[in-house]
């Protein structure tokens, strides 16, 4: 079933949380991980790569036990060519049970394209489109060619007419901390932006780091300004680590109380509208960061795909680091390179090694 997520219920949400201010830290252990791989992570490449390996990308994310998977975008060919097959990724795609497919959409028009494609498609391919901006008018306009404001008043009805139709939408604002063209960044125009995309009707914005100029203290004064309006609870994080910082700021953003992240598989991406930003967080990353204990027990013992003494302190549903690994390094190997995942790197690392402990230990017997 297809839930929506009216634009009164949001508004009187947010007027709620203007006379109850958030409490900083929320109870909750779920944390939602957001895998944009097949979208953020690929979109800047310039080789195409065929919608059959996208697809392949999405299923075996989703056989990994990621219940939440961006799979492409409809926008414009001419900006964003790699984007163009996402229709045809979209009939590639194997559902998985309760998980979650979506799209970017930018205007009414690509939004129609993807309202048509529905029409024609049962069970629906996506259950979800997110629209996005900017807290700069710097970055809108090289990345969707108009103003803050103006790209508000675009979206708009986009959420409205996607809403109309079942979908459920979510908002993306960029740029939070530091923008490639105007430098550093208001958090006032952050929470502003925010708080227009939950009022049109969003039911959550994730806040993108784009360039991954953040660091703990920079996202945790963002938080702490978006927070005086926006219960964080509807926020969600969206960590470049161009700096290598984007874990140490998903613990900040945790402390904070935000229980949703976008991560990348092998951490694949870029921005093509932020020159020099590397991918987002890589998901396996997310996953061993967030796992209470080591995944690996004292040396010589085997693999454990759940932590060896305690349980997660963070409940991440049924997904599966090993498998995220192998993805990291299957994708990044069909892309021409390593994975950049740390912990993608390691456990590959020590399984090769125990595979030729193992070969070893049979040659003797
Ligand atoms: C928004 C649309 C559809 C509007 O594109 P359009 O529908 O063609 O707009 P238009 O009808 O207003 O176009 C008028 C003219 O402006 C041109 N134009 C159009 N766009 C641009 C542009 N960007 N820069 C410069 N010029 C542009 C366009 O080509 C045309 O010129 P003509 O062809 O007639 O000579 C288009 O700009 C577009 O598809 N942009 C790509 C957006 C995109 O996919 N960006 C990447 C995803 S967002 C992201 O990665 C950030 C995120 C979500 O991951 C979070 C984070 O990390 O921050």
């Amino acid at each position: 079933m297809i839930h929506s997520f009216p634009a009164r219920q949001i508004a009187s949400t947010l007027r709620g949380n203007l006379r109850h201010p958030p409490s900083r830290f929320a109870s909750s252990n779920s944390v939602r991980i957001v895998d944009v791989g097949p979208r953020d992570g690929l979109q800047n490449e310039p080789r195409p790569i065929a919608p059959s390996i996208k697809a392949e990308l999405i299923n075996r994310l989703a056989r990994a036990g990621l219940r939440d998977i961006e799979a492409g975008s409809f926008v414009s060919p001419k900006w964003v060519p790699q984007m163009a097959g996402t229709a045809e990724v979209l009939s590639l795609i194997e559902p998985v049970p309760n998980t979650n497919y979506s799209v970017l959409v930018p205007t009414q028009k690509y939004l129609d394209d993807v309202l048509a494609l529905l029409s024609g498609s049962s069970p629906p391919p996506i259950t979800e489109v997110a629209v996005f901006t900017s807290a700069t008018d710097a970055f809108a306009k090289a990345n969707t060619n108009v103003t803050i404001a103006e790209s508000l008043a675009r979206l708009a009805p986009v959420v409205r007419s996607a809403l109309g139709a079942g979908l459920k939408v979510r908002g993306y604002v960029s740029v939070i901390i530091t923008c490639p063209y105007s430098g550093r960044v208001d958090p006032r125009r952050v929470r502003d932006v925010s708080r227009e995309l939950l009022q049109m009707g969003c039911y959550e914005v994730s806040l993108g780091d784009t360039t991954g100029a953040g660091t703990p203290a920079s996202v945790r004064a963002v938080l702490e300004e978006v927070a005086k309006d926006i219960d964080v609870s509807l926020l969600a994080g969206h960590f470049h680590d161009t700096n290598g910082t984007a874990l140490a700021n998903i613990q900040t953003a945790l402390d904070f109380g935000l229980r949703t992240f976008d991560a990348s598989v092998g951490g694949l991406g870029g921005c093509p509208y932020s020159p020099g930003a590397t991918g987002n967080v890589a998901t396996e990353d997310v996953v061993y960061g967030l796992m209470g204990e080591s995944l690996y027990g004292e040396v010589g013992e085997p693999y454990s795909d759940t932590p060896v003494v305690n349980g997660p302190i963070w409940d991440l549903g049924p997904v599966s680091l090993p498998l995220l690994a192998e993805i990291g390094a299957w994708i990044s190997g069909i892309l021409g390179r390593e994975t950049t995942s740390r912990a993608g790197k390691a456990y590959l690392a020590r399984k090769e090694r125990e595979r030729k402990l193992a070969e070893k230990a049979q040659a003797k017997l």
